[in-house]
């Protein structure tokens, strides 16, 4: 298995990226997916989020209301880290699980796991490789405004409710610049996917 941390800031395009990976053969785990699937009705994560946060964060049918729950900690720092006491370490688990798995199933596998946290959570799996996707703050604010319909002022809280891109790209063996068009995204997502293939025959 050759084990890829895709990280970045909130709209950065790590979804865009990974997807050009998966679609190239890559085994794409998102954390963001497992986040939501640790607080499926019937979860002890989320009756932990209930004992938290009361019932209001509980939609109708008992489903977790992330809108509701959104609106309360991005912006206040206590709640949103009682928030990931309770999802972090399940999704911990379950990662550990699934990448596991991948390795399983294939050995040879390229596997990327599409991690927004990974600095923030510690996330400390046995990476070959570290992809940072980086574009500026107003990028991001503004695609939050403008394709996902968030206030200004509730798009800043969720991109300030992370690492700043500095501590990210200190931390990136390889940095994809998210801030020009989709198709530049895509070109040098393929470089990297090209790269590491020679790398690994070259290795073999
Ligand atoms: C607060 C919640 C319910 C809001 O749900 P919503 O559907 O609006 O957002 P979604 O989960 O799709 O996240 C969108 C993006 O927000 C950012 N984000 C999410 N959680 C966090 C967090 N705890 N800290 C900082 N940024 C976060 C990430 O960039 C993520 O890609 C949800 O984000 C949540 O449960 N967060 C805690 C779990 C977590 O840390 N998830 C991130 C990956 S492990
Ligand atoms: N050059 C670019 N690279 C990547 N995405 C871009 C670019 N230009 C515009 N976009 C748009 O910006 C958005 C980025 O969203 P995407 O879901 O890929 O980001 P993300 O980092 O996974 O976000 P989140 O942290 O919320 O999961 C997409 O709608 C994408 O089409």
């Amino acid at each position: 298995m050759y084990l890829i941390g895709l990280t970045g800031g909130i709209a950065s395009g790590k979804s865009t990226v990974a997807r050009r990976l998966y679609e190239h053969g890559a085994v794409h785990i998102d954390a963001d997916q497992l986040a939501r699937r640790v607080v499926e009705p019937g979860t002890p994560a989320l009756a932990a989020v209930v004992e938290e946060f009361g019932p209001d964060v509980l939609r109708r049918d008992g489903s977790l209301d992330r809108a509701k729950l959104g609106e309360h900690v991005f912006g206040n720092p206590v709640a949103l880290e009682k928030l990931n006491a309770i999802v972090h370490p399940a999704v911990r688990e379950l990662s550990n699980r699934l990448i596991a798995k991948a390795e399983q199933d294939d050995p040879d596998a390229v596997v990327v796991y599409d991690v927004p946290l990974l600095i923030e959570a510690a996330v400390d799996h046995p990476f070959d490789l570290i992809v940072v996707t980086n574009a500026p703050r107003r990028t991001q604010v503004e695609r939050l405004v403008e394709l996902r319909g968030l206030e200004q002022n509730q798009a800043e809280a969720r991109v300030d409710a992370q690492v700043d891109n500095t501590a990210r790209l200190a931390i990136a063996d390889v940095v994809i610049d998210t801030d020009g068009s989709l198709a530049h995204t895509m070109s040098q997502t393929d470089a990297l996917w090209h790269r590491i293939n020679e790398e690994r025959r070259s290795r073999a």
